[in-house]
């Protein structure tokens, strides 16, 4: 049973982050993310859809075969027996069983009535129960969804067998304050089981909405590597993960060292670039010009850096440029085995922010350059 700390992290880069454009792996790199997925110790890898495609059917069974042993792997269905029976042929021992709740679902893309979804939920959910599988099951679109029939569709899915409910906010359109309530709602029809989030990024709120979440009574979190996936992309696993072991002190069994690597990795295989600013992981997350931030940082990096770079596996960057002080400079200088008395500094100083003010970046390099004036040959 988990301790009422414990927050799982469930990863769905190879399915959710899989679906965005442009982003088609072959099974070779899916399995190479997933052993890296279980270095950092999520626990469940979502492998991909089975269903989908052979590739895609592969993948999930040699995902198994690689780290089934040490960690969940599932795979998405749709509330079909077809689905899941795919599923079962890869060798999953979990099923992710999803169907949509909301209205505009219902009448535009399923055409079904909330009577039939209801059933095909029972139906669905009973028929992977009756092949002995863990059964996690999303209602699509939840949080457009009217909350009573949401409620219905909890209660139904719970009846069933569902070991695990997920409330994705399939387009993200939640707000923190209004998430936490409706999670917390939701955490009370459930009979105990562990309520679970799958927040998207269009107002950019996926984050936030995840850790509303967990403050509402989830106790799953879906996330994906720098936060890949349709659309705006879904909550970011590192961003998620460090928010809920430093803000608010979460049992979260991943290993924050080795998220910049996996980072990196995944950004490698997909190709899809980490951004400068991305928290935890970017290049800047702990890059540091101005001058009274470097003077802070080289006194104790506490004074701007509310983790450190170590723990996330990334690293500490100074740099040069008009914001300069003296004190970054002679860390710079010196990390070069240059040692300036301060007169000396303030002249390189001045010309390092000459150079700086023609919009030209200043490297150490640079800096090196205009200091060797002052030495002696
Ligand atoms: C919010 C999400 O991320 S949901 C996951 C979305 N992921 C994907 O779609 C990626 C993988 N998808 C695929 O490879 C394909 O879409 C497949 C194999 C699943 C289906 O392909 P196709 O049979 O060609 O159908 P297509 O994708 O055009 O349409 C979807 C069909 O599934 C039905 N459907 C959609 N969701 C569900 C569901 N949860 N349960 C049951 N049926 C569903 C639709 O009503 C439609 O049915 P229809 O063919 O009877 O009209
Ligand atoms: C299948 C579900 C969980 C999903 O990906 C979504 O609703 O965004």
């Amino acid at each position: 049973m988990f301790s009422t700390r414990k927050v799982r992290i469930f990863d769905t880069t190879l399915r959710d982050g899989e679906q965005a454009p442009g982003i088609d792996l072959t099974i070779e790199q899916k399995v190479k993310i997933a052993r890296q997925l279980q270095r950092l110790g999520v626990d469940a890898i979502e492998a991909g859809f089975p269903a989908s495609s052979e590739g895609e059917f592969i993948a999930t069974k040699k995902i198994l075969e690689e780290v089934g042993d040490s960690v969940e792997v599932t795979g998405l269905a749709r509330a079909n027996n077809g689905d899941i029976d795919r599923g079962i042929e890869a060798g999953l021992a979990s099923v992710h069983v999803f169907i949509a709740s909301s209205d505009v679902h219902l009448k535009y893309k399923l055409k079904m009535t909330r009577d039939q979804v209801l059933d095909r939920i029972y139906e669905s959910i009973r028929y992977a129960k009756s092949h002995g599988l863990i059964v996690e099951y999303s209602p699509e679109d939840a949080t457009r969804t009217n909350e009573e029939f949401l409620l219905q569709v909890v209660k139904t899915a719970v009846e069933a067998g569902a070991d695990r409910i997920n409330i994705p906010d399939t387009v993200g359109v939640m707000h923190p304050f209004r998430f936490q309530q409706l999670i917390s709602k939701i955490t009370s029809v459930s009979s105990g089981r562990i309520i679970s989030v799958h927040c998207h990024n269009d107002f950019g709120l996926a984050t936030a909405n995840s850790i509303a979440g967990v403050l509402g009574g989830a106790r799953q979190v879906h996330v994906t590597v720098n936060g890949i996936g349709e659309r705006a992309g879904n909550a970011s696993l590192e961003e998620v993960v460090m928010a809920l072991k430093k803000l608010l002190d979460f049992d979260v069994g991943v290993k924050p060292w080795l998220l910049y690597d996996t980072s990196r990795l995944v950004s490698e295989l997909t190709g899809v670039p980490v951004p400068f600013f991305k928290a935890v992981v970017g290049d800047n997350a702990f890059g540091h010009e101005a001058g009274i931030h470097v003077h802070g940082v080289i006194e104790n990096p506490l004074t701007y850096e509310p983790m450190s770079p170590e723990e996330v596996g990334n690293f500490r960057r100074l740099a040069l440029g008009k914001h300069s002080g003296i004190h970054g400079l002679r860390k710079i200088l010196e990390e070069q085995g240059i040692y300036l008395d301060d007169e000396k500094l303030k002249i390189v100083l001045s010309e390092v922010k000459r150079i700086a003010d023609t919009g030209r970046k200043v490297s150490a390099e640079d800096a090196r350059r205009i200091a060797s004036r002052f030495l002696s040959s």
